[in-house]
């Protein structure tokens, strides 16, 4: 289980670099797992450049569950102030109690991310309440996970409105601080379905593309803007966190099921990098740059044999909570 060993590795080396302690081993050995030739050089320079996240002040929509979760607790650990959003009103509510007795601070809004109004309504009350967000985590998603005439028309809206459009209305709500104060970031919680298709997931991944493209255009924009204003972008591959319940991973050895937890670490060490783009696993750049470069019919083939045709066979997703 290459993948799972990798990722575990990155969490052991990424644990390692919090201490500092880069010993040029761990950073060979870092080298040689599945991280393409960009990443590595990329990592390399910032092994070097982490930044300090104590103080910021971090919005995460969907934060009741999954990654979102378990990344609004670890940067809570870090000194952040926590505003939690979530349609979830239990879960988000648990986080936000978990963080308090950690000794942290957090507030729980409920909030459906795709109700633009309901977003405005909600920033305007986080700002009064915890301060100007200076990190904002578009996090919240959901999945249908039936073929493209099976979807109910509903279930595509909805996927669109909170997996790529909510993204347009919590950073309108606070981007123009970031930008005010020149500091902020904005984190997409995107998908390697933004860059790879799936029978099953045609909704899903068209909202994921959006969201991936949505991060890549506002970088741009900011980057003409001379803005010291981040965005990241992260490409995950499915995660064991049950949204995607049912999903096979045919070549295990290659792309496996990851793990919440490396993909909340992943998540912030990006942040703590400023990285733009991050595939999880990193080998995922490669595949994505083979996928893109390789005649249509010898991509089909080698996305069928990595088991794509029948990832979702089985899918059953999360099962809804009472
Ligand atoms: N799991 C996976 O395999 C992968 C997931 N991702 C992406 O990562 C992100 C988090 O995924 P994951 O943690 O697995 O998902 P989860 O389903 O575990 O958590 C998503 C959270 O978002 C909440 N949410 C759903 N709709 C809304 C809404 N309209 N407004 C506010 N909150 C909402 C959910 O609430 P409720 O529980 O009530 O639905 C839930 O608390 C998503 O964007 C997902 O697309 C990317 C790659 C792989
Ligand atoms: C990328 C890639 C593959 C499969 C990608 C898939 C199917 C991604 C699914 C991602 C999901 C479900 C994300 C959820 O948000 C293969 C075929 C293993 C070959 C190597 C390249």
């Amino acid at each position: 289980m290459a993948n799972v060993e990798s990722e575990a590795l990155r969490g052991e080396v990424f644990r390692l670099r919090i201490d500092n302690e880069i010993k040029s081993t761990e950073l060979e050995v870092f080298k040689q797992k599945s991280f393409s030739r960009r990443e590595t050089c990329d990592d390399a320079r910032r092994i070097f450049t982490q930044r300090d996240l104590n103080g910021e002040i971090v919005c995460i929509t969907g934060a009741g569950n999954g990654i979102g979760a378990l990344i609004a607790k670890k940067l809570a650990d870090k000194g952040c102030v926590i505003v939690a959003l979530d349609v979830n009103i239990k879960g988000n509510d648990e986080t936000v109690e978990e963080i308090r007795k950690n000794g942290g601070e957090a507030y729980a809004f409920k909030c459906d991310v795709s109700d633009r109004a309901e977003v405005y309504e909600v920033a305007k009350k986080a700002a009064k309440l915890a301060g100007d967000v200076t990190i904002l985590i578009n996090n919240a998603g959901i999945v249908g996970g039936k073929s493209f005439l099976e979807a109910d028309d509903a279930m595509v809206q909805k996927t669109f409105e909170v997996n790529a459009i909510s993204h347009f209305w919590t950073t309108k709500a606070f981007l123009p601080k970031m930008v005010e104060k020149n500091h902020g970031h904005i984190v997409s919680i995107a998908s390697s379905a933004g860059y790879f298709a799936a029978p099953k997931m045609v909704d899903y991944c068209a909202s994921k593309a959006a969201a991936a493209h949505f991060a890549d255009s506002l970088s741009v924009e900011l980057y003409k803007a001379n803005s010291a204003v981040k965005v990241t972008w992260v490409c995950p591959y499915a995660i064991a966190t049950g949204m995607f319940e049912g999903f096979f991973a045919k070549r295990p050895w290659l792309v496996d099921i990851l793990t919440p937890e490396s993909v909340a670490e992943s998540v912030i060490y990006g942040i703590q990098t400023n990285a733009d783009r991050l595939f999880l696993p990193g080998s995922l750049n490669i595949s994505m740059i083979l996928n893109q470069i390789l005649p249509r019919k010898a991509g089909l083939t080698f996305l069928s044999w990595g088991g794509v045709l029948d990832a979702m066979n089985d899918f059953v997703g999360r099962k809804k909570k009472n």
